[in-house]
């Protein structure tokens, strides 16, 4: 029998119920989406689970009633459908590689894991403590924070450390976050996953990255050695800059969620390399502000302003 599109129910990480693209095949049903245009050339969406250890990709999900019980597999299918339309449909981007590659998820990565990542060809997610974390594919912000280090990798390619690195951090938090689309005034990150004991904390604060430990400005800029333990250079801390550049340009009066991400995704995609500093993010703002909206634009002028108010440029 050839493949089918089917459409199954599953729980997600926080107990809620999700309808979900599978593929009926051979008499079973796989965690397999082959509904986007990404299909038109073989791109589809898998999920798959390592069982607890770290072989990747592990074994592909399957089940017999298209009934999904597995909450973290059902959220990493879920969310990577998700982020895979919005890139799509609000950026016109097909996939990571702009060519329908398919998106591969791996869940229960590991024990007691307190991470998510991509590994150069897949996204990766552990199950966290359950203290720290709950299963981390729970939280869209962190799927599509995930799958934006792959659309980062092949575009603007920002080398994970020191400055650079804190962008390519910064530009998955910006995009976790517009995928997202929450109405979430703080502008967190990992909110649905962190410290599930705990409401109303996060991950990380776009809105005041000193929340979490974070710089909000320039004056405030850590220099970490470019090593494990200091997080080359802090890419996870200096971020906090450019985040909250993002959060004051985006609730400028008279900005949209769409256009900034239009602004920010055009800056990553079309004029920000390898070793790219801030100043360099702010020019690449300024000028991808300009293209789509013209020199003397509301969007040109708060770009300008919302770096220049982290004490950048
Ligand atoms: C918002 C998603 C995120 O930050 O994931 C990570 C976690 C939870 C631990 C270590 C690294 C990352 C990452 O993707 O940078
Ligand atoms: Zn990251």
């Amino acid at each position: 029998v050839n493949h089918a599109a089917a459409t199954g129910t599953g729980t997600g990480v926080l107990g809620d119920t999700k309808t979900l693209n599978t593929d009926s095949y051979s008499g079973g049903y796989y965690l397999r989406d082959i509904t986007k245009p990404m299909y038109s050339t073989g791109g589809k969406i898998e999920t798959y689970t390592a069982n607890y250890g770290t072989a990747l990709p592990g074994t592909l999900l399957t089940d017999a009633d298209n009934v999904w019980t597995d909450r973290a597999a059902v959220d990493a299918h879920y969310y990577a459908g998700k982020t895979y339309d919005f890139y799509y449909n609000k950026l016109g981007r097909n996939s990571f590689d702009n060519r329908g590659a398919t998106l591969k998820s791996t869940v229960h990565y590991s024990r007691n894991y307190n991470n998510a990542f991509w590994n150069g060809t897949q996204m990766v997610y552990g199950d966290g403590d359950g203290s720290q974390f709950t299963s981390l594919s729970g939280a869209l912000d962190v799927v599509a924070h995930e799958i934006t280090h792959a659309v980062t990798e092949r575009t603007a390619g920002l080398v994970y450390e020191n400055q650079p690195g804190a962008l390519n951090e910064s530009f998955s938090d910006v995009l976790g976050n517009l995928v997202e689309n929450k109405n979430d005034p703080k502008w967190l990150l990992g909110e649905d996953v962190t410290t599930p004991g705990i409401a109303g904390d996060a991950l990380r604060s776009m809105s005041n990255p000193n929340e979490y430990g974070q710089p909000g400005h320039m004056n405030e800029y850590q220099n970490l050695p470019n090593t494990r333990e200091g997080d080359w250079g802090g890419v996870h801390i200096n971020s906090g800059i450019p985040n909250k550049a993002f959060y004051n340009f985006v609730t400028t009066p008279g900005i949209t969620k769409d256009n900034a991400g239009k602004i920010w995704y055009r800056a990553l995609t079309q004029y920000l390399t390898s070793y790219s500093q801030f100043i360099d993010a702010r020019n690449a703002t300024i000028q991808a502000a300009t293209d789509l909206f013209g020199a003397n634009s509301l969007e040109a002028t708060a770009v300008a302003n919302a770096w220049a108010s982290v004490g950048v440029g």
